[in-house]
């Protein structure tokens, strides 16, 4: 039987989503489209009677906003809200700011989504000269993580995703589920999939085929040992789910119009 109701989300769309680029560490804010889902999110939460104790956000800009919109819109502003870098979206490394469908166009739509979807493949590393290097990592927050700076990703597989996520997951996010508080985690793709691959024990192939939609809350009921009783859903139109995550899972690939 269900005990707990876990809900997870990736934030609303950023502006380089529509970009198709990378974003990764970059801390881009929410574009218009994604304010739009953020707030609908809420909406949604909201007409299903979810009511929260605590959210758990990553130190990006985008995930932040998002827990925002949606607190505001089911009037629970007050409700305390933690940030850690262990739910930051994946480092894509040396990847990070590049087009999707160019580099798809360049290595090939099988490389990109190996580098995108695969368990344990780390892209190449972030250099010190990359466009992005300074911005991202001589950022302040990064000095207020719980390990040194020095020792932040330079790129990361889903698999080094789950490792810095789950200690933070066991030691304070399951202890606060378990204590009863009702919770809801803001975050990104990535780590959305590293915590529901690490929860629902998805296998490191089955992970390849599961993206997840912007602003689409995703709802795990979870038993008194935090195991899910039945898969993961999306809440929401199941259509237009499904056609949002084909939208994701197709950024990937080369664009008719580059062939
Ligand atoms: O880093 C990014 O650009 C996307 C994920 O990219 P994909 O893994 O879908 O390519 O992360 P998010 O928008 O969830 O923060």
């Amino acid at each position: 039987m269900s005990k707990y109701k876990l809900v997870m989300l990736r934030h609303g769309e950023g502006a380089w989503n529509i970009e198709n680029r990378f974003c990764s560490w970059v801390d881009q804010k929410l574009s218009a489209d994604g304010l739009k889902e953020a707030e609908e999110c809420g909406k949604k939460l909201k007409s299903l009677g979810f009511e929260f104790d605590l959210v758990f956000t990553s130190i990006l800009s985008r995930s932040i906003q998002t827990a925002w919109l949606v607190l505001r819109e089911l009037d629970q502003e007050w409700v305390p809200t933690q940030s850690s870098w262990r739910l930051n979206e994946r480092h894509y490394g040396a990847l990070i700011g590049l087009n999707r469908a160019e580099l798809a166009l360049n290595h090939g739509e099988e490389q990109v989504k190996i580098w995108r979807r695969s368990y344990d493949v780390s892209p190449p590393p972030i250099a010190v000269s990359h466009p992005y290097y300074q911005e991202i990592h001589t950022d302040r927050r990064y000095t207020t993580c719980d390990i040194p700076k020095e020792i932040l990703p330079k790129s990361e597989s889903l698999k080094q995703v789950l490792d810095r996520l789950l200690p933070y997951w066991n030691e304070v996010i399951a202890q606060e589920i378990k204590n009863g508080k009702r919770v809801l985690i803001s975050a990104h793709g990535n780590s959305t999939r590293a915590l529901l691959k690490h929860l629902e024990g998805i296998s490191d192939s089955d992970i390849v085929n599961i993206s997840l939609p912007t602003g689409v809350p995703v709802l795990l009921e979870l038993d008194e040992n935090l195991h899910p009783v039945k898969p993961h859903e999306f809440l929401g139109d199941q259509e237009v789910i499904r056609a949002a995550i084909k939208k994701v899972e197709d950024q990937g690939k080369v664009k008719p119009s580059d062939n």
